[in-house]
């Protein structure tokens, strides 16, 4: 999957309240066959509105992308045909039993009955729906419902799977569940899937890579390993035994660490791979007589990575914009 200039630019409010809110302000992507890939970013960043022109249901105001080598403007129907879609709020089910909801959904897709009916026992049993197939979506708990959601958007095997928030919402005991299913949809099936999420942990489990969208624009693409050793290194907390030593300890923990800060008996600094330096470190400390309370080293988080990527932390901002879903539609654009 590739994207060049990716842009959507939607119009909001009316007369003299009117104004464009660029969503996606030229986004690139290359996304490789059987990779898995976390999207991350705040409220209103754009990860849905990306997903949306990716699946064909939303057309770009500007740029191009293709989609398992088809255009997802000129060639929407094939996109369609060879993705799978797990929306962020879910099927609109309707009254019918979970298994009918899914084999409909297969044939929509071409499978025939006989098809879609074996394919679809074979999903309930892989996503734990097992004796499921007769109950209506209503009576299923949420995790159930969001595995069945799964089930309809894999119903005709795609060998690409967007997912948008999969876990938002359930207990932790299904998300942690649901992570397991992910990760076997890539070593089982060996299919890529592109999964936009708000929690770090899940991305940093299950991505080989985690792109950073903010503000429209995609601030950092990489491994979570790689963007964690790039922008912050480890940081190192080293408790002085007395507080008179604290300068000394300070400036021998400056020889290896960034931005280093005494608090009280406290030092603190970034270390890049604090597990190679630490030992040279207490080395240095014991022949300069300074003796330890505790130390405590801390790996750096993607929060870490948001932070210094964008000056704010990924948790903060979320709170901020919850906005998105109240703005008025002007501009659906739909590709029919
Ligand atoms: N149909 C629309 N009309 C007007 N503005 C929109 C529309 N859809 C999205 N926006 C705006 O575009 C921006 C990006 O929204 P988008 O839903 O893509 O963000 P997101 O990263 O998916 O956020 P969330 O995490 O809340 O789902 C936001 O400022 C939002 O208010």
């Amino acid at each position: 999957m590739q994207a060049r200039g990716l842009v959507q630019t939607f119009t909001t409010g009316r007369g003299k309240n009117k104004r464009e809110v660029r969503a996606v302000d030229g986004v690139d992507l290359d996304i490789h066959e059987g990779e898995v890939v976390g999207f991350l970013g705040p409220n209103g960043a754009g990860k849905t509105t990306t997903l949306r022109m990716l699946t064909t249901l939303l057309r770009p105001t500007a740029g191009t992308a293709t989609v398992n080598g088809y255009d997802v403007v000129r060639e929407s129907v094939m996109v369609r045909r060879s993705i799978g879609y797990v929306s962020q709020a879910g099927g609109t089910f309707s009254q019918a039993r979970a298994g009918d909801e899914v084999v409909d959904h297969g044939m929509l897709y071409g499978l025939s009955h006989a098809d879609a009916t074996r394919r679809g026992h074979e999903l309930f049993s892989r996503l734990q729906l097992d004796g499921l197939w007769e109950r209506q979506p209503k009576n299923m708990s949420g995790g159930q419902k969001r595995r069945l959601d799964i089930a309809m958007g894999l119903i005709h095997d795609p060998s690409l799977v967007f997912l948008d928030e999969p876990t938002t919402g359930l207990d932790p005991q299904a998300r942690a569940n649901l992570w397991d299913h992910i990760s076997r949809l890539r070593s089982e099936r060996g299919a890529t899937v592109f999964l936009t999420t708000h929690y770090l942990d899940e991305a940093d489990e299950l991505s080989d890579r985690i792109l950073i969208i903010d503000n429209g624009k995609i601030v950092a693409a990489d491994t979570a390993q790689n963007l964690k050793d790039q922008v912050s290194g480890d940081l190192v907390d080293l408790e002085v035994h007395m507080a008179a030593e604290v300068d000394i300890a300070a400036d021998r923990l400056r020889r290896i660490a960034n931005s280093v800060e005494t608090d009280g008996r406290h030092v603190r600094g970034r270390v890049r791979h604090a597990g190679r330096e630490i030992p040279g470190l207490l080395r240095e400390l014991d022949a300069s007589g300074i003796a330890l309370d505790s130390i405590e080293v801390l790996r750096p988080t993607l929060d870490d990575v948001f932070l210094t990527m964008t000056g704010r932390s990924l948790r903060d901002a979320q709170s901020g914009t919850e906005n998105a879903a109240l703005e008025e539609l002007d501009n659906e654009g739909a590709i029919r």
